[in-house]
């Protein structure tokens, strides 16, 4: 007991216990100098929580360490009570702080009992706003890629209908338009379509959503200052329109002379060998520069327009601000409006006007987008005369190929002024060959043109078999009746089983070698190292020109044609590669009625009849016996050739 006495631990606990009872008597009792002020009586009752805290705390600290002394001051006191008052002395000039950290601690408890339900309006923020987030990409990669799939099938779409249309079109659209404008249609006026198009939906909705939202903004905050900011709006609109104009036009300019500068560059590159053969390389250079330099100037001119209006819309969008801001002024000068409510507007309208110059400059490509669209749709909407599968056919076993023009007469779509063919009437007999002959520029091809339905009569008509050709579909009319040789046959970059297969996809493949072998062309072909796989080259530049034109006549006898058109088809080529080619024609017009244009007319004394035209017109009909005792314009031609074929020969006999 005595030790236990002895220990710290006992003593401090008799006195903790002193305290208490010591405390309970205070408490009880109102200390006189706390009764004035209510800081100070707040004060005194955290003091006496606090002090009961301490009291525990220093408890418990002593529990820990025994050796601990108290260091309460010497002071007279009563062993059973704890002396509240030397405390409030002690910690009176600190009350302030004292109230500061019981208050702090008090917080901080309330907000430990927070901290879980702040957590979880945290958590459910966080969930929103990755909610929100998430929505934001999906959305984002659901209008990229939606509007991405919409541009790219539409663009196909438009460059399937717009080369439908094109191939369709009659030959006298062909006359006017160069292939490089064709193509620059087809691919850049597209491509800058669907462009403008992507941009348009994508940033020209955000933007027309911004502006609404924060047109409405600003009416909400202050309708006086909208009002004001709106009043530059019209003439926004104003300029809108009045540059537009402007600006499309020089922006379909641009196009026109982009469309230019591709046929130039087109038109050299497809025909490299004459450009070569005339040393014309620099020549068709500086054309292409010249062309080039100007659409640039074209292009820059745009480029200013468009400069101009941004800078213009900028001007504007500037002053409406500094507008608002006098405005703003003014009214919270007249308590009219809070600083918040200016700021809040000035925000809006900064929003606003951010929105406005995104516009600016989706203009420009707006512009160019609106021009390329009107080009294409311009060729969309372009009918053909004379609709391609629309039409008669005849069956092949009525099919016998009789031929008659009936008082044709013709003018070409371009050159309408210039009568081609007058009052012209002629009949072609089933299975005979019909030769016509004629000055250069008399209309011989105008003849074939007009048989194969290129061109429509401008009046008279052209019957086949009793039909109205105009009444024959003219897909069935070249595709089965009609096999047309031409002077400069054109073959496709393929290889020549390709080649001939084409004027009939679904021939097999011993119809092709048929075919070859009827046009004396299958035993060159056999030849090569690549027999009928062998690829020809661009246009058919890697064979020589008899190869060329018998692979044509074969390709034209694949369709088994009823009629047979041969436009001077042995004219370009020299005595030997004639001589192979005549055998091919010979036996290619067996049972087939036949238009021969000629020019060599030693090739044409065997045909059924020989049609002599100048000018247009019809001069002189017979065999060629007929027309040699007529001595007429056919016998003219006839000796004229001759005599310079003589001299020719002579010429060459002294160079030898
Ligand atoms: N596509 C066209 N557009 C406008 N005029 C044309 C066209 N083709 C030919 N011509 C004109 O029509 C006239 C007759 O031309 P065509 O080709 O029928 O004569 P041709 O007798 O065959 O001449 P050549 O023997 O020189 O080939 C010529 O004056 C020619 O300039």
């Amino acid at each position: 007991m005595i030790l236990l006495l002895r220990n710290p631990l006992c003593r401090e606990l008799k006195s903790f216990r002193n305290t208490i009872l010591k405390s309970r008597l205070s408490i009880s009792r109102k200390p006189p100098a706390l009764e004035k002020s209510p800081i100070s009586r707040l004060a005194y009752g955290v003091t006496i929580s606090g002090c009961t805290f301490l009291g525990l705390h220093c408890l418990r600290t002593r529990s820990v360490n025994v050796k601990c002394q108290t260091a309460l001051p010497v002071r007279e006191i009563s062993h059973h009570q704890f002396d509240w008052h030397r405390l409030w002395s002690y910690l009176r000039p600190h009350c302030l702080k004292l109230l500061g950290a019981v208050i702090s601690a008090i917080v901080v408890a309330y907000l430990n009992i927070k901290i879980p339900i702040f957590l979880g309006v945290f958590v459910n923020t966080l969930t929103k706003y990755a909610g929100v987030g998430g929505a934001t990409s999906l959305f984002t990669f659901f209008y990229i890629i939606l509007l991405s799939q919409i541009g790219e099938d539409m663009a196909a779409k438009i460059k399937q209908d717009l080369y439908r249309q094109i191939l369709i079109q009659d030959l006298a659209f062909f006359d006017r338009n160069r292939t490089g404008e064709l193509v620059n249609r087809l691919t850049t006026d597209v491509q800058d379509f669907k462009s403008s198009f992507k941009q348009c939906i994508s940033q020209g909705l955000r933007c027309a959503a911004q502006l609404i939202g924060g047109g409405i903004s600003l009416v909400t905050i202050s309708p006086h200052m909208a009002g004001i900011a709106l009043i530059s709006v019209p003439s926004v609109v104003l300029m809108f329109s009045m540059l537009g104009q402007s600006l499309r036009t020089i922006s379909k300019e641009t196009q026109r002379q982009t469309e230019k500068t591709t046929s130039v560059c087109e038109e050299a590159l497809s025909n490299i060998r004459t450009v070569r053969a005339n040393a014309s390389e620099y020549h068709e250079l500086e054309v292409f520069e010249r062309e080039t330099n100007k659409t640039a100037v074209l292009a820059q001119s745009l480029g200013s327009g468009i400069a101009i209006f941004q800078s213009l819309t900028n001007f504007m969008l500037n002053g409406m601000v500094a507008s608002t801001l006098l405005c703003g002024g003014y009214l919270m000068s007249t308590n009219q409006l809070t600083a918040g409510q200016v700021m809040a507007f000035l925000v809006s309208a900064q929003g606003v006007q951010r929105s406005l110059t995104q516009g600016s400059l989706l203009f420009g490509s707006v512009i160019r987008g609106m021009t390329a669209g009107t080009r294409v749709f311009e060729y969309l909407a372009i009918s053909p005369q004379i609709a391609l599968e629309r039409g008669l056919t005849i069956p092949s076993d009525v099919l016998r190929g009789h031929i008659r023009f009936q008082g044709v007469n013709f003018s070409y779509p371009t050159r309408e002024e210039q009568a081609v063919l007058k009052d012209f009437s002629l009949v072609l007999e089933p299975g005979k060959t019909v030769a016509l002959v004629g000055a250069s520029g008399s209309g011989k091809s105008t003849v074939a043109a007009l048989l194969e339905r290129f061109y429509e009569p401008s009046s008279g008509s052209i019957q086949l078999d009793g039909f109205d050709l105009a009444e024959i579909s003219q897909m069935w009319l070249r595709g089965h009746a009609i096999g047309f040789i031409e002077q400069q046959p054109i073959l496709f970059a393929t290889t020549i089983f390709e080649n001939i297969k084409y004027a009939r996809p679904d021939a097999t493949d011993d119809e092709v070698f048929e075919a070859a072998r009827l046009a004396q062309c299958h035993d060159f072909i056999r030849e090569l190292p690549d027999s009928y796989e062998t690829n020809v080259g661009e246009r058919g530049a890697q064979l020589s020109g008899g190869q060329r034109q018998r692979i044509a006549i074969a390709r034209a006898l694949l369709k088994k044609p009823t009629i047979l058109i041969l436009d001077e088809a042995t004219s370009a080529l020299d005595a030997t590669s004639e001589a192979e080619v005549q055998k091919a024609l010979d036996s290619a017009v067996q049972n087939r009625t036949t238009l021969v244009i000629a020019h060599r007319l030693s090739t044409i004394r065997n045909a059924d009849l020989i049609v002599v035209l100048n000018q247009g017109r019809i001069v002189e009909v017979g065999t060629h016996d007929q027309l040699i005792a007529k001595k007429g314009l056919y016998f003219a031609l006839v000796s004229h050739q001759s005599e310079s074929k003589s001299t020719a020969d002579q010429d060459a006999r002294q160079r030898g």
